[in-house]
C-alpha cells in the first residue's frame, strides 16, 4: 500500500515501514514519563486520601527515569536512521528513475512539457519529497498510530472518557480532509505561478543578448516582475487558506482538554470513575493533543506532497518508445512510404511523403522554409513516431526498433549544435566512447578542426564552456561534424551541417566529407544550392509533400520549384546592401 500510495521503490517501501514502526515506538516512549509522573503523583496524594503511603522509593524512580531516557534516546536514534538515510537513498533512486524514464520518451513528450517544468519536478519536487519522506510521513503515521493504540487502551478502561478525548480529534480531521480540495486548488495555482516564473527566467537568460540588441530588456523584466509578484500572491493565498484550515482544526482540538475535564468531573461526581482513572485520563489528554496538533500541521504538507507525486507519476505513466534491440537489415536504404505526420493533432506537417534515400548515395532534401525538411530527417531517426504510412531502414520498419539501438546506426549533425562543458577531445569522443586519441585527432583533422584547436591555449584539452560558449558557430559545427565522422555510422543525417562555415572551410570540409560518406546512406538538408548540386538524388519538399524528385540535372531541366530556387539563389548572391 505504501509503495503505491507514495510511488516508492521496493526498498523504499521497506525502509518507510521500518521508519514508521520506529516512529510509533519513539512516540509511545514519550508517553512513559507521564505514566511515571502519574504513579508519583498518586503516591504523593495517598496521605491526603487517607491511604498509608506505599510505593517505589525515590531511588527506584531515579533509576526508572534514567532507563526511560535511554529508551527514548534509542528509539529516536533508530527512527532517525531508518527514515533520514532511507529518504535520501529513495530520493536519489527517484531522480535516477525519472531520468531513465525521460531517456525513453519520444520527443513529442518534450514538446508538451517545457524544460523548467521538468527541472522543477526532478530537482525541487524531489527535494521537497525528501523532507516529507524523511520526517513528515513517518512522524504522522507514527504519531497517529501510537495515539490510536493509546486511545484503544483507554477505550477498554473507560469508553466514555476515551470518546471524550478522541471526539474533537475526529472532528478536526474531518475539517481538514474536507478542505483538501480547496487546499489542492490553491497549491496548484501556487505551483503553476512558480513554473511560469521559472520558465520566464530561463527564457530571459537564454535570450538576453537578443533582448539587449532590441532594447526589450526593460519590457521583458516588467513582465517577469509581474510573474514574480504573482508567486507572492498565490503563495499568500495558499498559506492563508491552509493556515485557516489548520488553525480551525487546531481550535477544535483545543476543546479536547476541557471536554475531558468536564466529562471526567461529571463521572467522578456520580461515582462512575475513580480519582486515579480521572487523573490518568487528564494526564493522557494533556500529553496526546500536542502531537495530534502536529499531525494537523503535517497533513497539509502531505496533501502538497501528493500533488508533487501525481506530477511524477504522470511522467512515469507516459508511453515509451519501445522496440527490438536486435535487428538485421538488408543494406541501409531508408524508405518513406506514404508518411503522414503532425506535431499537434489536426495540424498536418507531412502528408503522403514517399521517397527512398539509397545507400551509397547522397539524398538532398530541399524546399521552401517550413516545407518539412528537418521534420523528415528527424523522423528518419525515429525522434517522433509517425501517424500514417511507414519508414523502413534496410526493409525493417523503424517503429519496431528500439530507438537507442536504431541510433547506433546513425551519425547526426544538427543545425543547432550541442556541446558539453568538457574538453574538445571529450566532446568529439561522444561520437564513439571507445575511440583512441589517434582516431579522435584524425576525425578532428578531417572536420577542419585542427587549425583553430592548435591556436587554443590547451589545444584539444581546452574546456569549451557551457554549450561551447567560448567557440564560434563555425567552430562548434566542425566539432559536431568531427563527432559524426568518428562515429562512422552507416547512416548520416546532416541538417545544414556546413551552414556556419566560410567558403574556404566549406570546400575543404566537403572534400573530407565526400571521402568519408562513401557507401553510406546520406540524407542532407542544405540551403546552399552549391552543396545540393553535388547530390545524387534531390527530394523537393513543399507544404509537407514531395513536390519534385530526381537528379539535380533532371530537376533543373523540369524548370519548376528546384530551378526557381537555384535561380533565386544566384540572384541573391549578386545583391548589395545600399543606402
Ligand atoms: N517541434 C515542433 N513542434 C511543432 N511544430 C513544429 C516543430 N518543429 C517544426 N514544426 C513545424 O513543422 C513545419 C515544418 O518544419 P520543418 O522545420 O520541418 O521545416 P523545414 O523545411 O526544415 O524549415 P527550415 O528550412 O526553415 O528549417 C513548420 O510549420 C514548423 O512550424
Amino acid at each position: 500500500m505504501l509503495r503505491n500510495l507514495f510511488a516508492l521503490t521496493e526498498q523504499g517501501a521497506k525502509d518507510m515501514k521500518k521508519g514508521i514502526i520506529a516512529s510509533i515506538f519513539s512516540s509511545l516512549s514519550l508517553m512513559f514519563p507521564m505514566g511515571l509522573l502519574l504513579m508519583l503523583v498518586m503516591q504523593l496524594l495517598q496521605p491526603l486520601l487517607g491511604i498509608e503511603a506505599d510505593g517505589p522509593s525515590l531511588k527506584l524512580y531515579s533509576v526508572l527515569c534514567i532507563g526511560l531516557l535511554i529508551i527514548i534516546f534509542l528509539t529516536h536514534y533508530v527512527q532517525y536512521r531508518c527514515t533520514y538515510i532511507a529518504a535520501y537513498a529513495e530520493s536519489a533512486q527517484r531522480r535516477i528513475g525519472l531520468a531513465e524514464k525521460l531517456r525513453t520518451l519520444p520527443l513529442s513528450f518534450f514538446g508538451k512539457r517545457d524544460l523548467s517544468d521538468l527541472t522543477t519536478t526532478m530537482m525541487s519536487d524531489c527535494s521537497d519529497l525528501e523532507r516529507v519522506f524523511a520526517y513528515t510521513i513517518p512522524q504522522i503515521f507514527g504519531t497517529a498510530i501510537s495515539c490510536l493504540i493509546v486511545c484503544l487502551c483507554l477505550f477498554f478502561i473507560d469508553w466514555r472518557m476515551a470518546l471524550a478525548i478522541l471526539s474533537p480529534f475526529i472532528l478536526a480531521i474531518i475539517v481538514l480532509i474536507g478542505s483538501k480540495r480547496l487546499q489542492n486548488r490553491m497549491d496548484l495555482k501556487k505551483m503553476q505561478s512558480k513554473l511560469d516564473a521559472a520558465d520566464s527566467i530561463q527564457e530571459f537568460l537564454e535570450s538576453i543578448r537578443d533582448l539587449q540588441a532590441n532594447n526589450q530588456e526593460e519590457e521583458y523584466l516588467a513582465g517577469l516582475d509581474q510573474k514574480l509578484e504573482k508567486i507572492v500572491h498565490t503563495s499568500i493565498r495558499y498559506e492563508m487558506t491552509s493556515g485557516l484550515m489548520i488553525t480551525s482544526a487546531q481550535m477544535i482540538l483545543r476543546f479536547g482538554f476541557p471536554v475531558t475535564v468536564l466529562v471526567g468531573t461529571l463521572l467522578l461526581s456520580q461515582g462512575h470513575l475513580s480519582l486515579f482513572l480521572f487523573l490518568m485520563f487528564l494526564v493522557t489528554a494533556s500529553r496526546i493533543y500536542d502531537p495530534l496538533s502536529g499531525v494537523m500541521m503535517q497533513l497539509s504538507e502531505i496533501f502538497n506532497a501528493m500533488l508533487q507525486l501525481q506530477r511524477m507519476k504522470a511522467i512515469e505513466k507516459e508511453p515509451e518508445q519501445t522496440g527490438t534491440t536486435q535487428y538485421s537489415t538488408k543494406g541501409y536504404d531508408i524508405s518513406f512510404s506514404h508518411v503522414g505526420f503532425s506535431y499537434q493533432d489536426g495540424e498536418d506537417v507531412l502528408t503522403d511523403v514517399t521517397f527512398t534515400a539509397k545507400q551509397g548515395e547522397v539524398t538532398a532534401l530541399v524546399g521552401p522554409s517550413g516545407g518539412g525538411k528537418s521534420t523528415t530527417a528527424k523522423l528518419a531517426a525515429r525522434f517522433w513516431d509517425i501517424q500514417k504510412g511507414s519508414i523502413t531502414i534496410g526493409g525493417t520498419d523503424i517503429s519496431k526498433i528500439d530507438p537507442e539501438t536504431l541510433l547506433k546506426d546513425y551519425a547526426i549533425v544538427f543545425q543547432d549544435v550541442v556541446l558539453f562543458n568538457d574538453t574538445i577531445m571529450g566532446n568529439i569522443r561522444l561520437g564513439r566512447k571507445d575511440a583512441t586519441n589517434e582516431e579522435i585527432l584524425a576525425a578532428a583533422r578531417a572536420a577542419q578542426c585542427d587549425e583553430f584547436v592548435q591556436q587554443l591555449p590547451e589545444g584539444y584539452q581546452t574546456v569549451v564552456g557551457e554549450n561551447g560558449s567560448t567557440l564560434s558557430g563555425g567552430e562548434r559545427q566542425r566539432i559536431s561534424i568531427a563527432r559524426a565522422l568518428l562515429k562512422n555510422a552507416p547512416v548520416v543525417l546532416l541538417d545544414e551541417a556546413t551552414a556556419s562555415l566560410d567558403v574556404e572551410n566549406e570546400t575543404s570540409l566537403q572534400t573530407a566529407l565526400s571521402a568519408l560518406l562513401k557507401e553510406k546512406t546520406v540524407l542532407i538538408i542544405a540551403h546552399r544550392m552549391r552543396t545540393v548540386m553535388g547530390a545524387d538524388h534531390v527530394v523537393v519538399l513543399a507544404d509537407g509533400h514531395v513536390a519534385e524528385e530526381g537528379t539535380p540535372k533532371q530537376l533543373l531541366d523540369q524548370g519548376r520549384i528546384f530551378r526557381h530556387m537555384v535561380e533565386l539563389q544566384q540572384e541573391s548572391s549578386n545583391w548589395k546592401i545600399s543606402s
